[in-house]
């Protein structure tokens, strides 16, 4: 098992945010560690994209560790150091940040996945990305109404599967706080598109 020196900050999200030892600094190198990982494919999964990798953060636990505590440190900043209810990842990258990022605040995790994987009654929104159209889907009642939530992926391009994430979850009553993106595809203008605060820790394709 891999060591991590974060501490746990169930206590300090749920305390005063002044108490958190966090700083611009310490988020600003956790960039710079981050940004170096990323690699980038042309022409993937089809000609004239350039694909953005974040896998190599998943394969070293100390980038690992670098990313949760940069998302960990933004939401404590942004809320004030109130936690969200719910984070909800969207299938299938925005699995590899959500659960680790839900267990690290307290907070509980929901998936969004392709239509067809999820038992019993659901919500389906159709949506459009930066290559092709899909269907996503989330268990009806899996947002209580009120409950606040913060949706997690990789990457924003078109911002079209983030916001047929926020559909669902609107509709089911939820509470939207914001999206959280390790990456952005500036040229895309996908945040223009949804409908609460976004943050993302790095640019890209501008
Ligand atoms: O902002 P958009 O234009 O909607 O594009 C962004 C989405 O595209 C990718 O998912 P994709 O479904 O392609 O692959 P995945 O199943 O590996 O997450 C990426 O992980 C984002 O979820
Ligand atoms: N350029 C890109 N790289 C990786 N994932 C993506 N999802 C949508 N556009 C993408
Ligand atoms: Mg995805």
């Amino acid at each position: 098992m891999s060591q991590s020196t974060a501490p746990d900050v169930s206590a300090q999200v749920a305390g005063h945010p002044s108490s958190h030892p966090a700083t611009a600094a310490e988020l600003a190198g956790l960039k710079v560690k981050l940004r170096g990982a990323l690699r980038q494919f042309p022409d993937f999964p089809s000609p004239g994209i350039l694909f953005e990798d974040i896998l190599p953060i998943f394969a070293d636990p100390s980038l690992h560790e670098a990313l949760i505590r940069s998302l960990e440190l933004h939401i404590l900043e942004a809320y004030g150091g109130q936690k969200p209810d719910v984070i909800v990842g969207l299938e299938a990258r925005g699995f590899l940040i959500g659960p680790s990022l839900a267990l690290r605040l307290g907070a509980s995790f929901v998936p969004v996945r392709k239509q067809g994987k999820l038992p019993g009654p659901c919500e389906t929104q159709a949506y459009e990305k930066e290559y092709g159209q899909d269907f996503f889907q989330m268990q009806t009642g899996s947002i209580k109404p009120g409950q606040k939530v913060i949706i997690v992926d990789d990457i924003i391009a078109t911002g079209g599967s983030a916001l047929a994430g926020a559909q669902m979850i609107q509709k089911m009553g939820g509470d939207l706080l914001s999206f959280i993106f390790i990456l952005e595809l500036e040229f895309l203008h996908g945040r223009d598109k949804l409908p609460a605060p976004v943050y993302t820790l790095l640019s890209g394709q501008a």
